[in-house]
């Protein structure tokens, strides 16, 4: 199994380019789902989760096409993709390609609204709590499905097509408002979703939709009106910059020191985020097309967090905050309150030297001096990088091992954060 290696102790300094979001991506690339005709996704980043959901729907027999490069290009430009779902052979989603990936668990409502049938494995995923998708199953009820469970698999089937309806969900939801937004587009009549999450990559898949001929009203906002169409068509879109990326290196930059500039992203993605990022004492600034870190010699301070729906601050940038905290000066206080079972990185920064508590849903971090290199372990995607991050601040040899969390959501990690003098490499198992 690869591993990274990182000598750590230097400040980065130079530009990083985003990539495009994992996580609005992979919802785009369901969309292909609902139309016969092409969807072109531009700015799709190489990742394994990507490749993964490929083989998903290249086995519902969805052709696919990537775009060779083009003038302007440089492999650091995300790929254009082309998806093709004229003929679908296959409403079946199969365990062993569904089970690495929870996202990939919504081609359930593409399927169904499209073919009135879906048989989809219940999903996997990172492992950051129970991560139940009743609501996702309540979203389609509520559309008019019969769903049974058999076999680990959801069945779901509908005998005249999906109907508008209003979908109220108790928690916001991210996977719950794609799936309902996706299904809907294709129903007869009007649905209304409450409580819809708001995040960013919502409201791509809304603008995408949107693209393909979909009616949608409110997409960002809590209340989302969906009047269904018969049909949809192909479109062209551009995938968002991915705010996780953005907010993981702007702390790497914060907690190293150093000056760095994150191209082809947007500060209105993350502000909560960057906000706290400035309290702690970095200084961050908006500049053309990206968003600029700088750190001088000041410490670190102590900020307390807690995670939140868009537009608060993110779960996904929760294990990389905490990492940040190690160093601050003074104690600080991190609240999760999106996945239960999210703290799994808490042990792998104490090898490091960090000195933190649990406490119920918080974690109670006291800041140090200094960290110390160690070889540690990840435990899933995010948990994964905020252990790059700590171990390019600690002094020493870190190795992290089970780096294939990290291929999941990142793309080129080594090489952007190369290019900004980390002194960090992979060794090939
Ligand atoms: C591929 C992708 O986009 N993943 C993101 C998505 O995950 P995902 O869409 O899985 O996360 P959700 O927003 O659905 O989960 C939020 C909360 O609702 C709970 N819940 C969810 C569905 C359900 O049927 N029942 C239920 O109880 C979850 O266990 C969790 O406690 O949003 C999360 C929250 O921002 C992010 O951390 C993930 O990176
Ligand atoms: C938790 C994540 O991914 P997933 O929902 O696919 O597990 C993530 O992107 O941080």
């Amino acid at each position: 199994m690869d591993r990274i290696h990182i000598t750590g102790g230097t400040e980065l300094h130079g530009t990083i380019p985003i990539s495009g979001a994992k996580n609005a991506a992979l919802p785009l690339m369901i969309a292909s789902l609902l139309t016969g005709e092409t969807l072109e996704l531009v700015n799709v980043p190489r990742l394994a989760d990507i490749n993964a959901l490929t083989r998903i729907l290249g086995n519902h027999g969805v052709d696919q096409t990537v775009v060779g490069k083009r003038p302007g290009q440089t492999t650091e430009t995300g790929q254009t993709v082309r998806l093709t779902a004229s003929n679908v052979i296959d409403t079946t989603a199969p365990y062993e390609l569904v089970s690495t990936m929870r996202a990939s668990f919504w081609v359930v409502a593409p399927l169904l609204a499209r073919f009135g049938e879906a048989k989809v494995s219940l999903p996997g995923g990172c492992a950051i709590g129970t991560r139940p998708v009743d609501l996702l199953i309540m979203a389609l009820e509520r559309l008019g499905a019969q769903i049974e469970i058999d076999g680990g698999y959801v069945v779901a089937k509908t005998k005249n097509g999906l109907r508008g309806a209003e979908i109220s969900f108790p928690k916001v939801t991210v996977g719950g408002t794609h799936v309902a937004l996706m299904a809907a587009a294709l129903a007869y009549g009007t649905t209304v979703i409450e409580n819809a999450a708001r995040e960013p990559e919502v409201v791509d898949l809304a603008e995408c939709l949107t693209k393909m001929g979909a009616r949608i009203k409110g997409a960002g906002t809590p209340r989302i009106e969906i009047e269904g169409v018969a049909r949809l068509n192909g479109a062209r879109h551009e995938v968002l910059p991915d705010r996780i990326e953005t907010g993981t290196y702007a702390m790497a930059v914060a907690m190293t020191g150093g000056d760095v500039v994150l191209e082809n992203t947007r500060a209105d993605l993350l502000h909560a985020a960057l906000d706290v990022l400035a309290t702690t004492g970095a200084e961050v600034t908006q500049v053309p097309d990206g968003i600029r870190v700088r750190r001088n010699g000041a410490g670190i301070a102590a900020v307390d967090v807690t995670t939140d729906p868009f537009p608060g601050f993110p779960t996904d940038l929760q294990a990389q905050f905490m990492a940040l905290m190690t160093l601050a000066k003074g104690s600080s206080r991190i609240r999760e309150t999106i996945f239960e079972n999210r703290f799994m990185h808490v042990q792998e920064l104490a090898r490091l030297g960090a000195r933190i508590r649990l406490d119920g849903d918080a974690a109670i971090v006291e800041g140090v001096e200094r960290l110390k290199g160690a070889p540690v372990m990840a435990t899933d995607l995010r948990a994964s990088v905020s252990l790059v991050i700590a171990g390019l601040a600690a002094e020493g040899e870190t190795q992290i091992n089970r780096v294939y969390h990290l291929d999941r959501g990142f793309e080129a990690l080594e090489a952007k954060l190369g290019r900004c003098g980390a002194r960090i490499e992979r060794v090939r198992a």
